[in-house]
């Protein structure tokens, strides 16, 4: 099998739509491989404030881009853990702040293309799950499997907010609320690879609908 013949489910959407958690129990189900390429841009956030890095110094953060390196390693049961130049950078990866950090840098160009190959690299047999913003329109155009997550921002903002304070992070509702459409907006209207749907992409409003719910439709649009 040639790396073009490994299919490929894509699934985007905007943040708590429910990507991670739909994909992860959906490529568990199929037995393939997993791709969170939110990690990615968080890590390349995350690693830039480390290196106290100007938010605006694109070459900086290009170089970032390449220099930073991200691993997986599976936790039994729970969210992956996610190694950045080797530190366990699991819960700041997660916060808002990171996610806001992902958001920005994920604006500029060239730091999204210079995740392309990594993130193509993923597409290995038997098959990958892979979660962001713009897996149907640009990493894996070719996808046999596309979908679409939404939910009404209200309802994400809850779920982050119920998911944040179960692992203790003091959150307020209405500030989520405000990041999150803060977010969308900032994703929605990048120049490069916005945050859409694929034309052939099945949308599924998750808005009301549990999570196992989610997960068969998602498993029928993979023919499973
Ligand atoms: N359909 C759903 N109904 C209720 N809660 C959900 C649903 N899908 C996901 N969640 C919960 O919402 C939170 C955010 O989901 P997550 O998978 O992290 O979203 P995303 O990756 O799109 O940001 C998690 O706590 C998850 O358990
Ligand atoms: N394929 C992707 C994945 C994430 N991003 C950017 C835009 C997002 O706001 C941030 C964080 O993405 P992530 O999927 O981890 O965030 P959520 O879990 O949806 O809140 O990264 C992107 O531009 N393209």
């Amino acid at each position: 099998m040639t790396a073009n013949e490994v299919p490929v489910l894509t699934i985007d959407g905007p943040s708590g739509s429910g990507k991670g958690t739909i994909s992860r129990a959906v490529a568990a189900r199929l037995g393939w491989h997993y791709l969170d390429s939110g990690a990615l841009y968080r890590a390349v956030g995350v690693a830039a404030g480390w290196g106290d890095l100007d938010l605006d110094d694109a070459g900086a953060l290009v170089r970032c881009a390449f220099d930073t390196e991200v691993g997986f390693r599976d936790d039994a049961g729970g969210e992956p853990r996610v190694l950045v130049n080797g530190n366990d950078a699991t819960d700041e990866l997660r916060t808002e702040t990171a996610g806001a950090a992902a958001s920005a840098i994920a604006a500029i160009p060239a730091v999204r293309a210079a995740l392309k190959d990594r993130q193509r690299a993923f597409r290995q047999p038997p098959g990958l799950v892979a979660d962001g913003r713009d897996m149907g329109t640009v990493i894996f155009p070719d996808a046999p499997f596309k979908v679409f997550l939404t939910a009404s921002a209200e309802e994400r903002a809850e779920r982050r907010y119920k998911q944040l304070k179960d692992k203790g992070v003091s959150v307020t509702l209405a500030g989520l609320l405000r990041e999150i459409l803060a977010r969308d907006a900032r994703d929605a209207s990048r120049a490069v690879a916005p945050l859409r749907p694929a034309e052939d992409a099945v949308r599924i409003d998750t808005t009301g609908i549990g999570i196992d719910e989610v997960v068969g439709r998602v498993l029928k649009v993979a023919g499973a």
